[in-house]
């Protein structure tokens, strides 16, 4: 049971991670550099959970990350509508790469407590998730500050980590 989390930096990956693994959440967190490696318990589901890093300089090393995972997450900052051209360039980019073939896919509007944020509907148009073959896709909206859809959400990784 492995699974990757990617996303532009900021978007909120490593929050995930903790507030999945111990319940906290920060507005205070590292950015992450290069990639961390956790594994977090959900009753009787281990997950073992690449964390990587967001910065432009890191993206080129994703799909060696997503080599024979489960699954894939990929974070979006649903506020930050300026950078969806750049999330939609980075995610089809990586879902075009042979280690990522037939991988299901999870993509997190996250920061969903701030006002403005995108809707799920303006998310799949964004990102041209209606254009994903090959593969399951998911996408929902979220905060990791409010925690709301963490219960589906931990749903969705739970069911695809065999
Ligand atoms: N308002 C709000 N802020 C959030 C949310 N999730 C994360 N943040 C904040 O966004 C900032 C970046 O969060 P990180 O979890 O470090 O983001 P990251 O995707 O791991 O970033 P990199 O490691 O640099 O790729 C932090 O200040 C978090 O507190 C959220 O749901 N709502
Ligand atoms: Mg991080």
């Amino acid at each position: 049971a492995e699974i990757t989390i990617v996303g532009l930096q900021a978007s909120g990956k490593t929050s995930l991670v903790n507030v999945i693994g111990n319940g906290q959440w920060s507005e205070d967190v590292v950015p992450t550099v290069a990639f961390h490696f956790r594994k977090v318990r959900r009753g009787n589901v281990t997950m073992k959970i690449w964390d990587l890093a967001g910065q432009p300089r890191y993206r080129s090393i994703w799909d060696r990350y997503c080599n024979g995972v489960d699954a894939v997450v990929f974070v979006v900052d649903s506020h930050d509508k300026e950078k969806f051209e750049t999330v939609n360039f980075e995610l089809h980019q990586l879902l075009a790469q042979p280690t990522l073939k037939g991988v299901p896919l999870l993509v997190l509007g996250n920061k969903n407590d701030l006002e403005g944020h995108a809707t799920v509907q303006e998310l799949i148009k964004a990102l041209d998730l209606d254009k994903v073959q090959n593969r399951p896709v998911s996408c929902y909206s979220c905060s990791m500050k409010s925690q709301h859809n963490l219960d589906i959400i931990i749903q969705w990784l739970a069911s695809h980590s065999h």
